[in-house]
């Protein structure tokens, strides 16, 4: 893995904080005032899908436009399944080095073990190992990476990018009809997406105040799922310029707001800056699902959203540009999204 964290280890203790992963240029990571702040919105996805004109969906509403994220809590996904992911994903990061050399990212890929948006030599590193693959459609699965998994992962992966697909889908329509979106747009947009996941590790650190585990930015999908693998918190999120831990409730997913719904919805819903912090003696491990429409469709402010007094604030590109331009930059919180507004 070349200068990732985990060569940074002997006997389990990280020998010295290399210069390159040292930042000086984030927001402290300790919250000081932390038990005093708000909490993430928690949402019912039995309540959601009982009533559908229920104050639940009213709240999906202002969870997605005040905050950009929120837990969900009773998703119906069965807990063997997830745990079985969770489980997975740690033998996945522990894998003996010849293994993980069969999944080593290759030259201009993103895909398989190593770091995302690194685009310079002398950039800051993030205190991470991520491993990312094209999960859905199938045909987007590269043939050395997701059907060379050990199994059961393997398997366990397939079931749970289709279920995880399922519900991002049904939260998108449910985001969509809060908002009074023509359902034919959100259908065609969203019902035939692909999906992509990152399993990210953070190793611990001696000196966490000093490292990010994963730089400030807004996800560039249209929804996240986030599965927290075990019990270490770390992430963040940027709320009116501060800074909030989320406490992840057991069994729930954190759900977050892309900067393609941002787009979509004409800024009503809130694509927010999040990041993960590392903890001093603990691992962190995290499964994110990212779901977009496909490659070719057209992203911008839906029709049935724009008005005369609510005119266009994003440019109309493909998912392809969009994503191609995201990737392709270093990760400044919403930097990139900022570059598709249309200026006034
Ligand atoms: O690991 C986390 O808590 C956050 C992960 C994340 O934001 C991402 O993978 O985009
Ligand atoms: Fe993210």
């Amino acid at each position: 893995m070349g200068s990732c964290p985990r060569d940074l280890c002997v006997d389990g203790k990280t020998v010295a904080i290399p210069e390159r992963y040292i930042r000086h240029d984030q927001d402290p990571t300790i919250v000081v005032d932390a038990p005093s702040l708000p909490e993430i919105p928690v949402i019912d996805f039995v309540k959601l899908k009982a009533h559908e004109e229920s104050p639940e969906l009213e709240r999906l509403y202002a969870a997605c436009k005040d905050w950009g994220f929120f837990q969900l809590v009773n998703h119906g996904m069965s807990p063997s399944l997830t745990e079985a992911i969770k489980r997975g994903t740690v033998e996945l990061f522990d894998l003996p080095k010849e293994e993980r050399a069969r999944y080593e990212q290759k030259v201009g890929e993103m895909e398989g073990f190593g770091r995302a948006f690194v685009v310079s030599d002398d950039q800051k590193l993030d205190w991470a190992d991520v491993f990312y693959l094209h999960t859905l459609p199938r045909s987007l699965r590269k043939p050395h990476l997701f059907p060379e998994l050990p199994l059961p992962y393997r398997d366990d992966l397939d079931a749970y990018s289709e279920e995880t697909k399922k519900l991002a889908v049904e939260l998108l329509r449910l985001m969509g009809k809060a908002l009074g979106m023509d359902s034919r747009e959100v259908s065609e947009l969203f019902e035939e997406g692909m999906q992509g996941m990152r399993m990210n590790y953070y190793p611990p650190c001696p000196q966490p105040e000093l490292v990010i585990g994963l730089s400030s930015h807004s996800d560039a999908d249209a929804i996240t799922i986030l599965l927290q693998v075990n019990e270490t918190e770390g992430l963040q999120i940027q709320k009116d310029g501060v800074w909030i831990p989320v406490r992840p409730l057991p069994g729930a997913f954190i759900i977050n707001v892309g900067d393609i719904v941002e787009m979509v919805t004409n800024g009503i819903y809130r694509s927010i800056n999040h990041r993960a912090t590392v903890n001093t003696t603990r691992e962190r491990v995290t499964v994110a699902s990212f779901y977009s429409p496909r490659m070719e469709a057209v992203i911008g402010p839906a029709p049935s959203l724009v008005t005369a007094d609510n005119p266009a604030q994003f440019r109309r590109i493909t998912v392809a540009e969009h994503l191609n331009g995201y990737l392709t930059s270093e990760l400044k919180g919403k930097a990139y999204l900022d570059s598709m507004r249309i200026q006034k």
